[in-house]
């Protein structure tokens, strides 16, 4: 195998520049795979590996062509142990497989060392857990997630920061700061990483859609960071796509929008699943 798989990654377009594409042709939808022992229960499936495969290939079948991205998360594949992560793994193939991009919502964050393992795992060709993108926490410190950005750009693949969460209690951590806030120092860092980019960017951010005036309020210029940005709170957690608008604003033709249980919640009938994902999409307004 070829060190890094660098040799596929010369045939691969950097992943910025395929989401943009994904997101131009198809819709700026993020759909979340999230098998929660509530919906696989909802659905008449067991709580085991069987069940997830199930509810995995069924999600990514029904609604993969109307999403730019899917994104797997990670612990409810975890909380299977062993059989859960043979689940993931044939998953991400699958998604590869129909062409549509992953995000493994991992939230991966570690000291450099074991950073380049965790890249190692989710970004570096030939990993049986290889995806498109992996979500990171920057809580130890922006450079510590050096290995995973180096090879995210060695591969063609992305990498999704987390800057401003959608959860409530994210704010205690993520708005401190004296002169610039800790998101706005991530902000500026992804922004430094998709400086050359010739589209968008391949240096992600999470901002939450729930995160209402934060941006303004902490002087945050989303828009000059050229990053994707995956804003998660759509639906279950209580924001609209008119609420994306105007968080966003001039960074909102950037938005990959990402919503899970609401979309979930129709299933198993695909028919429905896919209903839910283009009502998703009809409330997301244009850029
Ligand atoms: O990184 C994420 O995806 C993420 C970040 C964040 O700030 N908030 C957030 O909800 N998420 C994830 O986005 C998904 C939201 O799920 P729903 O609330 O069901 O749409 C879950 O998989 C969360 O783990």
């Amino acid at each position: 195998m070829p060190e890094h798989g660098i040799d596929a990654a010369r045939r691969r377009a950097p992943f910025g520049a395929r989401l943009r594409a994904a997101m131009d042709t198809r819709g700026p939808l993020c759909a979340g795979i999230d098998p929660h022992p509530g919906l696989l229960a909802a659905w008449g499936l067991n709580d085991d590996a069987a069940g997830l495969e199930r509810f995995s290939l069924t999600v990514l079948e029904a609604v993969g062509e109307q999403a730019a991205a899917v994104k797997p998360q990670v612990a409810l594949f975890e909380r299977h142990g062993s059989a859960g992560m043979a689940v993931l793994e044939r998953l991400l193939a699958a998604c590869t497989e129909a062409g549509v991009l992953s995000i493994a919502d991992a939230k991966r964050g570690d000291i450099g060392s074991t950073m380049a393992a965790y890249a190692d795992a989710w970004l570096r060709d030939g990993s049986p857990l290889a995806a498109d993108s992996v979500t990171l926490s920057p809580y130890l410190g922006y450079e510590s997630l050096r290995p995973a950005l180096d090879l995210a750009a060695a591969t063609g693949r992305g990498v999704f920061v987390l800057g401003l969460t959608s959860n409530p209690e994210g704010a205690s951590v993520q708005h401190v700061g004296s002169d610039r806030s800790v998101a706005a120092r991530i902000v500026d860092a992804a922004a430094a990483e998709n400086a050359g980019a010739r589209t968008l960017g391949s240096t992600g951010l999470v901002i939450g859609a729930t995160v209402g005036s934060a941006l303004a309020d902490l002087r945050i210029d989303l828009a000059a960071a050229n990053a994707p940005i995956l804003a998660p709170g759509l639906g279950a957690q209580g924001a609209t796509g008119e609420d994306l608008r105007i968080t966003f604003g001039a960074a909102y033709a950037n938005v990959l929008a990402t919503s899970s249980r609401d979309i979930l919640k129709a299933g198993p009938d695909r028919s429905a699943l896919r209903e839910a994902a283009a009502r998703t999409l009809d409330g997301l307004p244009q850029p």
